[in-house]
């Protein structure tokens, strides 16, 4: 976001990945829903992920994170990793979920009871490349995948055009952040939640940024 009102970068995605992980306690809590998988990708939308899988981690889940592409050297997303690792986040191989080996895995919701998907989010552009191609078609409904939580947009939709393929994922879940993208206009899953709790009156103003007031202390406040 706009470094004018002050914000860094890790700021940002703490709020998001904290906002991510409040909506998946209020819909799908640790007593019905213990075991969470959360996919990250190679950019913010990962990031806000590995937050989330901490967070979540915090809040009595038991999670797994599969992040497949990491990015060496850089140290926002190195701390992310070994606070996940130094808390007990138990990190999976892409292969291990698709099958790279012999025997085929077991199906995904066997093994999860809730798939937050942080692949990504309004960067993403062209059909999605590997391994995440084999990712997303583990969520792909035909794949009777566990609930879905997207973060900010359902990875493989365009931020502007949504699922431009027409043959995408269909998250339960979807946490837009700051504000619902163009694209997820088509979203039609059972909750639709707006999560990174952090604009001021004037960044609002200047965009004009019409989001529902947050209640109390709560991180996101349901949309739909
Ligand atoms: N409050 C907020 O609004 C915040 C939002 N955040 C999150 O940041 C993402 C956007 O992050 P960005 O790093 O710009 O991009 P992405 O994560 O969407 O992905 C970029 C990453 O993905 C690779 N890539 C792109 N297309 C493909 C493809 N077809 N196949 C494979 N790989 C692809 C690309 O090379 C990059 O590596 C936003 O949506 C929010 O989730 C921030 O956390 C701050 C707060
Ligand atoms: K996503």
């Amino acid at each position: 976001m706009s470094p004018k009102y002050g914000f860094s970068i890790d700021q940002l995605m703490e709020l998001a990945g904290l906002s991510v992980a409040s909506a998946i306690r209020e819909t799908y809590p640790p007593e019905t829903h213990p075991r969470v998988l959360v996919i990250a990708g190679p950019g913010n939308n990962g990031g806000d992920g590995l937050v989330a899988a901490r967070h979540l981690t915090h809040f009595g889940y038991d999670v797994s994170v599969c992040y497949p592409k990491r990015s060496p050297g850089k140290a926002l997303y190195e701390g992310l990793v070994t606070q996940c690792e130094t808390l007990g986040v138990t990190f999976v191989s892409a292969d291990a979920l698709v099958g790279g080996g012999a025997a085929p895995p077991p199906p995904l919701r066997e093994t999860h009871d809730v798939a937050v998907d942080a692949m990504f989010g309004f960067s993403f552009a062209g059909a999605p490349r590997a391994p995440f191609d084999a990712l997303l078609a583990l969520l792909h409904q035909r794949a009777s995948p566990p609930p879905i939580v997207a973060v900010d947009i359902p990875s493989g939709w365009d931020v502007d055009d949504g699922d431009v393929f027409g043959d995408g994922m269909r998250p339960e879940t979807l946490v837009s952040l700051t504000a619902p993208k163009i694209g997820a206009t088509a979203f039609a899953g059972a909750h639709h939640f707006l999560g990174g709790r952090f604009v001021p009156p004037r960044m609002k103003e200047e965009f004009g940024l019409r989001a529902p007031e947050y209640e109390g202390a709560k991180q996101c406040v349901r949309i739909a």
